[in-house]
């Protein structure tokens, strides 16, 4: 069976926004107007088509990614929707690292907001092209140029308005096209008859405004373009749109766009700006991954000729076919039923079906070829961020980072039956989720769940009741602190037990250093001459990182240190990887508590909306938070927003507190910047009541 569409016309697209901009909307506006829904579903009913597990629909938010697919202007486009909450940040995450392009859309009220500045990092971070649809044009305080202006202030980008909005708020009636300079206009309701026009009188001097930024902004484009502009020739139609795409595919420029998907209007145009725009499979310049066996980095053509590849990038479990392997093909194509070698785990697999996903249902195909994005029924091992490939040419794709978890709870099941079901449940929950981690509590035996935020662990343990019917109490919310060191320092680790029969020996002297931050761990080998023999390194790392992940002030897991090995001594008989393992993690646990160790909290980006008259209540109690406030706006509406830092233990009940200080008008949003020393008082309050925690659950 031959491919049904061509690479050039494909697209692999997502929606990024912040909450509420508007995503979900204009996404289902999107599977309206290309024909793959019959009837517009309103998030506020409750019945929007991609927002599908029971939790979204109750709460009105998207948590998964769903990927569906659908047809415009003779392309395929493949969509995934994301969540616009910052619990779920690695769902955005995930998804960037496997798409073409992505639509980010903002509000034109509220404009860019902190998560739209997450967003458009992590879109910085892997190379992927944008396009900007400011949605809302029809609220009341909307504005389409103070957009621009933040996009460029606060993201840093470089947006050329291609169209203009045509009235605002209640007056918002139709788009003016900057490329084609037309009016559009809606001949009714649903959107689906528009027309183009004449640009009203009223409007021509500030067409004739932006159509000159526009051309300025492509002659930086294209040199001959440059020529043309500057000699004050005519630029045509054509020649603005290729130049507009080469600058989009280059991050040079994003196009910006308007509209309301609420309204109906500007959602077609959007779509035309997909097609025209945003890239192809093809615009990549080349597979790129490193050699499974020797590690080297290799490269290969985007093409179905080339042997497959293809990344995972979601792992979900459904009610009805069991695990979905979500994956895209990156080079080469598949048949359902074939064999596939996951590189990671040097595993075979086998396929069992493929699906397309529209939302809830399913389509089954029997082949997917490069570009497609596609789900797999039956892959037993594989995880998010493993590459599936052809046996006979393996290679492991580039994966993708996820964040460290911020905040823990704790988990009791409520009878012994539920506590047989509690690991296994939580196990495939984590399977789903690489920011979901569970692990048990060494000092008190619990259970313990770390996840990104309060809503990410509520979500989970919502599903945990609902999906898997555990019955569970659940503790209050703690934060995930960890620990890292502040010197160089160097000891030694020896297991030795030379007690009648056969003993027990291991020896190791390890130096160690502190590493940037977010740098992670490293292990370095500098053993010479076999003093330590070959075939017991890994050991020695595996006792470092089981040391690292069990602490060294409070029990909190380890991060940022380079461990070296650099001496050491062994025993012909009595030596064991056992042994290895233990003078490891003695040898860590030895140099750490020389090395000054330190705890470290996570540090929260908050950001408040308040009246005018309620600031000086409201940064000095972020004061006391032990917040450091970075900077203050005036927004319309005589409102503030004030910017700040603040450690997440202080942030705990911040929305009650808030609400009581403003009168409920204040509003808040946070998300996590990064991990900071504890001052020390503080820190030496964690550790003695990690302490007494530990001594009352013995
Ligand atoms: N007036 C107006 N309301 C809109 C528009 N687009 C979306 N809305 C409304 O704004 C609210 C949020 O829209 P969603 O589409 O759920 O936003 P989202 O970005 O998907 O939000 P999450 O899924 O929670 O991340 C809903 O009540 C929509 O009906 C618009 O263009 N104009």
């Amino acid at each position: 069976m031959p491919r049904e569409y061509p690479l050039e016309r494909t697209r692999n697209i997502g929606i990024a926004a912040h909450i509420d901009a508007g995503k979900t909307t204009t996404t289902e506006r999107i599977l309206y107007y290309t024909g793959r829904v019959h009837r517009m579903g309103e998030v506020h009913e409750g019945a929007a088509t991609m927002d599908w597990m029971v939790q979204e629909q109750e709460r009105g938010i998207t948590i998964t990614s769903a990927a569906t697919t659908c047809f415009w202007r003779d392309h395929r486009i493949n969509i995934i929707d994301t969540p616009g909450h910052v619990d779920f940040t690695v769902e955005v995450e995930r998804s960037l690292r496997v798409l073409d392009g992505v639509i980010a859309i903002f509000a034109a009220r509220g404009g860019v907001e902190p998560q739209s500045e997450t967003v458009w990092r992590q879109a910085n971070k892997y190379r992927v092209p944008r396009i900007a649809f400011v949605n809302k044009m029809d609220v009341v305080g909307a504005n389409f140029f103070r957009v621009l202006d933040q996009m460029r202030e606060r993201l840093g980008a470089n947006p050329v308005a291609i169209q203009l909005p045509i009235g605002v708020e209640d007056s918002f009636r139709g788009i003016v096209d900057l490329v084609e300079m037309k009016a559009i206009f809606y001949r009714d309701e649903l959107g689906t008859r528009y027309e183009a026009e004449e640009i009203p009188a009223d409007m021509q001097e500030q067409a004739q405004e932006y159509r000159e930024k526009l051309l300025e902004a492509v002659a930086e484009i294209d040199e001959e373009l440059m020529m043309k502009y500057l000699e004050g020739e005519a630029i045509s139609t054509e020649e603005i749109r290729a130049a507009l795409r080469k600058g989009t595919v280059n991050l040079q420029l994003v196009p910006v766009l308007c509209g309301s998907a609420y309204r109906n209007k500007g959602v077609q145009l959007l779509l035309d700006a997909v097609v025209d725009y945003l890239p192809s499979p093809l615009d990549i310049a080349a597979v790129r991954g490193s050699d499974p066996k020797t590690g080297q980095e290799t490269e290969r053509k985007v093409s179905d000729d080339e042997p497959f590849s293809a990344l995972v990038f979601k792992i979900m479990t459904d009610p009805y076919v069991g695990k979905l392997a979500f994956f895209r093909v990156y080079s080469g194509h598949l048949k359902a039923g074939s064999y596939v070698y996951n590189s990671n785990k040097g595993r075979q697999e086998r396929i069992g079906r493929i699906v397309r996903m529209h939302a809830n249902h399913r389509e089954e195909v029997d082949e997917v070829w490069t570009g497609d994005i596609a789900a797999a029924v039956g892959l037993k091992d594989t995880i998010t961020g493993e590459t599936l490939c052809d046996p006979n040419a393996p290679i492991v794709l580039e994966s993708m980072e996820f964040p460290e978890p911020v905040i823990s709870v704790a988990i009791e099941p409520k009878t012994q039956a539920d506590q047989d079901k509690l690991g296994e449940s939580l196990n495939k929950l984590a399977e789903e989720d690489p920011t979901f981690r569970v692990h048990t509590d060494e000092e008190t035996g619990q259970t313990i769940i770390s996840g990104m935020g309060e809503l990410h662990l509520e979500i989970i343990v919502d599903r945990l009741m609902r999906e898997f019917k555990v019955q569970a109490n659940v503790g209050k919310p703690q934060v995930a602190y960890k620990e890292t060191i502040t010197r160089p320092a160097r000891a030694e680790g020896k297991y030795i037990r030379q007690t009648g029969g056969r003993g027990q020996y291991g020896h190791v002297v390890l130096e160690i250093e502190p590493l940037e931050p977010g740098a992670g761990f490293e292990f370095v080998n500098k053993i010479v001459g076999g003093v330590v023999p070959k075939e017991y390194i890994p050991a020695v790392e595996a006792g470092v990182r089981e040391a690292m992940q069990n602490g060294i002030l409070a029990g909190y897991p380890v991060l940022d240190v380079r461990v070296a090995l650099v001496d050491g001594s062994y025993h012909e008989v009595d030596s064991s990887e056992m042994a290895f393992k233990i003078a490891g993690s003695m040898g860590f646990r030895n140099a750490a508590l020389q090395a000054g160790p330190v705890l470290l909290e996570p540090i929260m980006k908050v950001e408040v909306v308040v009246p005018e008259t309620y600031m000086g209540d409201v940064i000095g109690d972020i004061n006391a938070r032990r917040g450091r406030v970075e900077g203050m706006e005036p927004e319309a509406g005589g409102l503030q927003v004030i910017r700040a830092m603040v450690p997440l233990a202080e942030m705990f009940g911040y929305a009650t507190d808030l609400r009581s200080k403003t009168q409920g008008r204040g509003t808040y949003t946070m998300q996590f910047s990064h991990y900071e020393q504890v001052p020390r008082n503080i820190a030496d309050q964690i550790v003695e009541a990690r302490g007494d925690r530990a001594k009352a659950a013995r």
